[in-house]
């Protein structure tokens, strides 16, 4: 396939138009398309059946610091500007991407790709919706005409339909070794030092994260890897950020930060974990156990409660039923949390109001972020940041990039974190940490050692 046009890497600016083309097209393997594309490469998968993957950059807006928010949405308004496309409201123009999670991100090792905050949009782009997938072509820039753009659309398809349907898998690249960040004897100190500070007043949840750094035996195919996670993971989102030639980001998240559409807002507060059982008995006493757990409801209540005070101001906010989130191997407690806006907003506007959530910062969030930072010897980077896309009307959806990792060569860094209130027990916690690096652990493991650590 076509190699990402340099020169279009530029970002936006007055005078340029985005030029699109679009057709639908059949028979198309995602792990093909995705494994024949160089770098840049997004890809974003929701619960709700809407996948894209996309690779080069027609346009990329960046932005760091405390007005990251505003100036992304600066940027995206140039880029919208003046827009000629073709294709149904499935296929128009979204900018995938996210941010750190904090805005003083700094991008070193293993982060030396990800700026701050990043969104692009594709050069070359598969949609699918339902039933149908399109394949969308785009450029950007001052000279851009619609003859190139179709005629690149038709070079696209050429190669698309030369894919094979499935390519053979790889499979996983094996684990040599893992170290872990904090030790169990640093995580017991972090937890009983966040627990003082509960203790004396003046913080009442912090989301405290440990990381797991993994040497593989090979290098990982993470088209691949995406593809497994697909039917391990059907009920999660899937992402994949990789900005650059080197580190990719990328995993299955259960969490939704926030989806905006026109003025309705869904968003959810999922916190407090307990493992799945081994059989279903034990699988429905571990969940009313947890619905039982007055520590457990509190975590929940806290991450409820702070997202219905930051949507309030904004419109009419509704709390819906709690239930039991069953995923693979951990089930959380969630709520889900709707609004109706009183008045027209930008996701990014509810993305800033929102994130981090006391699911994964803490409560208050400001003082939390001194903790994790005191605390927390690895840089987070865009761990648990929010992962996903917006449109022209300020439409759009994203995660919380939980259950992820940083990857590139053959090393893979992994993270992982838990709610630390009033009467949390370090050894406790550092048992609910670990299951939540299993979905790409065992995506990292070769088959016969995974049936053995199992
Ligand atoms: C922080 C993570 O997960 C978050 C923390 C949870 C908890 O403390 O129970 C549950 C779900 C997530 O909101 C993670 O997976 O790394």
């Amino acid at each position: 396939m076509e190699p990402a046009q340099r020169e279009e890497r530029a970002g936006p600016r007055e005078g340029a138009v985005l030029v699109g083309r679009t057709r639908e097209v059949t028979d198309v393997s995602y792990r093909a398309f995705l494994a024949s594309q160089p770098a840049p490469r997004v890809h974003w998968a929701a619960p709700d059946g809407l996948e894209i993957v996309g690779s080069g950059s027609a346009v990329t807006v960046t932005a760091h610091g405390p007005d990251r928010f505003d100036s992304l949405r600066e940027a995206a308004s140039t880029v919208f500007t003046d827009v000629d496309r073709t294709g149904p409201p499935e296929t128009r123009p979204r900018l995938l991407g996210g941010l750190a999670f904090n805005e003083h991100h700094e991008s070193e090792p293993p982060w030396e790709d990800f700026p701050a905050a990043a969104f692009t949009l594709p050069q070359t782009q598969l949609t699918t919706a339902g039933d149908t997938t399109w394949l969308t072509v785009r450029a950007y820039g001052e000279d851009v005409t619609a003859d190139q753009v179709e005629q690149r659309l038709d070079a696209a398809a050429e190669s698309l339909s030369t894919l094979p349907m499935m390519r053979p898998s790889g499979g996983p690249p094996g684990v040599v070794e893992t170290r872990t960040t904090p030790s169990k004897a640093e995580w017991t100190e972090q937890v009983e030092r966040a627990i003082d500070r509960i203790e004396a007043g003046n913080l009442r949840k912090v989301v405290l994260a440990t990381a797991l750094e993994v040497d593989l035996a090979g290098e990982l195919d993470v088209p691949d890897a995406l593809e497994r996670l697909r039917r391990t993971y059907p009920n999660c989102y899937r992402f994949l950020v990789q900005p650059g030639t080197e580190a990719a980001f990328f995993g299955p998240p259960p969490e939704r930060l926030v989806k905006l559409t026109g003025q309705r807002v869904e968003t959810e507060a999922l916190a407090g974990s307990v493992p799945r059982g081994e059989t279903p008995e034990e699988d429905a006493d571990l969940a009313a156990s947890m619905l039982d757990s007055e520590k457990l409801q509190h975590e929940q209540r806290l991450v409820v409660d702070a997202i219905m005070d930051q949507l309030s101001p904004l419109g009419d906010v509704q709390e819906g039923e709690q239930g039991v989130r069953k995923l693979t191997n951990i089930q959380h407690l969630q709520t889900p949390i709707t609004a109706t806006l009183s008045a027209d907003e930008h996701v990014l506007s509810l993305v800033e109001a929102l994130h981090p959530t006391p699911a994964v910062g803490g409560l208050p969030p400001d003082k939390a972020w001194q903790v994790i930072r005191e605390t927390e010897t690895f840089d987070r980077g865009w761990y648990a940041g929010p992962i996903g896309w917006f449109d022209a009307d300020g439409d759009g959806e994203f995660a919380v990039g939980i259950r992820s990792s940083v990857a590139g060569g053959e090393t893979a860094t992994l993270f992982a974190g838990c709610g630390i209130v009033a009467d949390s027990d370090p050894d406790e916690e550092w048992e609910e940490v670990q299951p939540k690096y299993r979905p790409i652990l065992d995506e990292l493991t070769s088959d016969d050692a995974a049936t053995d650590g199992r």
